[in-house]
């Protein structure tokens, strides 16, 4: 079959758009010599410095493969505009816990999934679950692959609320507190590693329910994905409810949020890594 990929570079990093160039014009030639089509098109602001056809990301839901380079924000933003679409992360950032593939593997990996495709149609991923935060039937933030934050106006002294959490309908938690952290599997490396929530291996599906600077604190729970989540906040004006840390609505207390599993999963695709010995880049 004829193959069609995305790839989408960190924004003004060099080094990011220069891999994608190799990248797009490896597959191409690579489509070429087995007599397939392979299109390669980039996102808008690559495309302003390299020449490759340039798309908006969303648009690139419908391709067979996105490839994000960058760092964890990059692959964040990139599964935000594409759904289920497989997504191939290479790290190009500090961290790159999301992003198993080396930059100097890139090449070889992709080629070998856009091979996968050719002769096979799909491709074999990890799915990730997502979370999504809904207010009382009013609206849904977009979906969250690391977590799901409710906090008070601000973080920090006089910027808490009191926040309840109820699990299946139970009370398991409540307090005034800087706020309440959801994180699935794949977030607990991040916002949730520092507010003092568990490490959770990927190939376990959890949700993991931590506080945030509570008066009266609960230990982090480690719940089923499936678990009726709702938070509480009131005692304040204002708060909000942010997903993976950069999608956010306030809301007008006292008011409710119901924490739940999203429709569409992430699809991760390429080699994983491994988990264990990656935790070493947690302490840079
Ligand atoms: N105090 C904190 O630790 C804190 C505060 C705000 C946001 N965050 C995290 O940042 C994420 C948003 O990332 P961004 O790049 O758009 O913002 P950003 O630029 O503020 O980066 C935050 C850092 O978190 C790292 N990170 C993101 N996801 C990770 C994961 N799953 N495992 C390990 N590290 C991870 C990134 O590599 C980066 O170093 C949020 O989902 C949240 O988890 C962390
Ligand atoms: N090609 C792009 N087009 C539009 N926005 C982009 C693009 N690349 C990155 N961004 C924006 O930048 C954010 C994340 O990138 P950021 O610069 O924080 O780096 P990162 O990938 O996390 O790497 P690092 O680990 O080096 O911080 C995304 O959430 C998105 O809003």
């Amino acid at each position: 079959m004829d193959v069609a990929v995305g790839i989408v570079a960190q924004r003004n990093n060099e080094r990011a758009q220069d891999l994608a160039a190799t990248l797009a014009e490896t597959l191409e030639c690579e489509g070429e010599h087995e007599q397939t089509a392979v299109s390669v098109v980039v996102d808008e602001l690559t495309g302003e410095v390299i020449d490759v056809p340039a798309v908006p990301v969303a648009s690139m839901a419908t391709r067979d493969l996105v490839v994000s380079i960058g760092g964890d924000g990059t692959l964040l933003f990139v599964a935000r505009e594409v759904g289920s679409t497989p997504i191939l992360g290479v790290n190009l950032g500090e961290v790159g816990f999301l992003n198993a593939v080396a930059p100097d593997d890139a090449r070889a990996v992709a080629t070998d999934l856009v091979t996968t495709l050719r002769e096979t149609g799909s491709l074999e991923g990890c799915e990730r679950f997502r979370l999504e935060a809904t207010s009382d039937g009013d609206w849904t933030l977009e979906p969250a692959l690391n977590e799901i934050v409710v906090h008070g106006p601000r973080r920090g002294h006089g910027g808490g609320a009191t926040i309840e959490v109820r699990i299946d309908g139970e009370c398991y938690a409540e307090s005034h507190a800087d706020g309440v952290l959801v994180a699935t599997s794949a977030g607990s490396t991040a916002y949730n590693l520092s507010e003092g929530g568990p490490l959770v291996h990927p190939a376990t599906n959890a949700l993991v329910v931590t506080q945030m600077a509570a008066t009266d604190s609960m230990p982090p729970l480690v719940v089923d994905p499936e678990t009726e989540l709702t938070i509480s906040v009131s005692g304040t004006d204002t708060a909000y409810v942010i997903s993976d840390g950069r999608n956010r609505r306030r809301l007008e207390p006292p008011a409710t949020v119901t924490v739940s599993l999203a429709a569409e999963p992430v699809r991760l695709v390429g080699p994983r890594g491994n988990f264990v010995a990656s935790l070493d880049k947690l302490d840079s």
